[in-house]
């Protein structure tokens, strides 16, 4: 007889490095492989770029707007980066992990603190590092979705950035992006399996017992 799935509690799965590092790219490609995961979509105050779309990749809002989300407690974490405001909804989380779900999260050093200080156990963070300080400029000129001056604001932000590495439960260099994916999936993979997130363990024991 094959056993039912053993529920778990969902996880959240922090990707974070300096802009251009390739957050975006290996979080779409993992979205694409695994039905398990929720994006998490922030809202922002930054402009659209070219091919963005609205509800997809942000929510976009003013500064009022935003505000209001902020003080309403409708945010689970929120901070300022490179002169722009940057949040997270607080129900879309709450949803999926509510269903067993795993929520993927494209957020900054900032964010990642408040939800370790807020929900540690559901926690698990993945720095992404570039191969070189050069490749991640060449990066960001060759996704040719920001001015020069956005460009030279955050590799000017970059070492910044990067000085938050050590806080993270793991670290990824992204040389080659099927690599990093399959590590990003090694980690997901080993992560559900912690006993603590398997809920449904407990139970599972009891009927084999029972059954001895
Ligand atoms: N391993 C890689 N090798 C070469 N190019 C890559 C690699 N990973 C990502 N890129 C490219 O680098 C650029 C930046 O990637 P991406 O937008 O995913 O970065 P990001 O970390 O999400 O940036 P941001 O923080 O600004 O949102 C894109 O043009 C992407 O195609
Ligand atoms: N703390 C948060 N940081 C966020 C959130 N959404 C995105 N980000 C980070 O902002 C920068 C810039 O992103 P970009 O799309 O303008 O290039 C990047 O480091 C993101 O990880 C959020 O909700 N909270």
């Amino acid at each position: 007889m094959i056993a039912k799935p053993i529920s778990r509690r969902g996880l959240m799965l922090v990707l974070s490095s300096p802009s251009g590092a390739g957050k975006t790219t290996i979080s779409r490609r993992l979205l694409d492989i695994d039905p398990n995961i929720t994006m998490s979509v922030s809202v922002t105050t930054r402009p659209m770029r070219p091919g963005e779309k609205p509800g997809v990749d942000y929510y976009f809002v003013d500064m009022p707007e935003f505000d209001r989300m902020a003080e309403s407690g409708d945010l689970l974490e929120h901070a300022r980066v490179f002169g722009n405001c940057y949040g997270t909804p607080r129900s879309t989380v709450e949803q999926a992990l509510g269903a067993g779900r795993d929520v993927l999260f494209d957020i900054d050093w900032q964010g990642t603190q408040q939800l370790a200080a807020n929900a540690r156990a559901d926690l698990v963070s993945v720095f992404v590092l570039p191969p070189s300080g050069a490749e991640l400029e060449r990066r960001l000129h060759t996704r040719a979705q920001d001015s020069a001056e956005v460009i030279a604001q955050r590799m000017a932000k970059a070492s910044d950035e990067i000085s938050h590495w050590a806080e993270y439960d793991y670290v990824i260099v992204n040389n080659d992006v099927d690599e990093s994916v399959a590590a990003v999936q090694a980690i997901l993979r080993a992560e559900r399996l912690r006993r603590t997130r398997q809920v449904g363990l407990p139970a599972f024991v009891q009927s084999i017992q029972a059954a001895l």
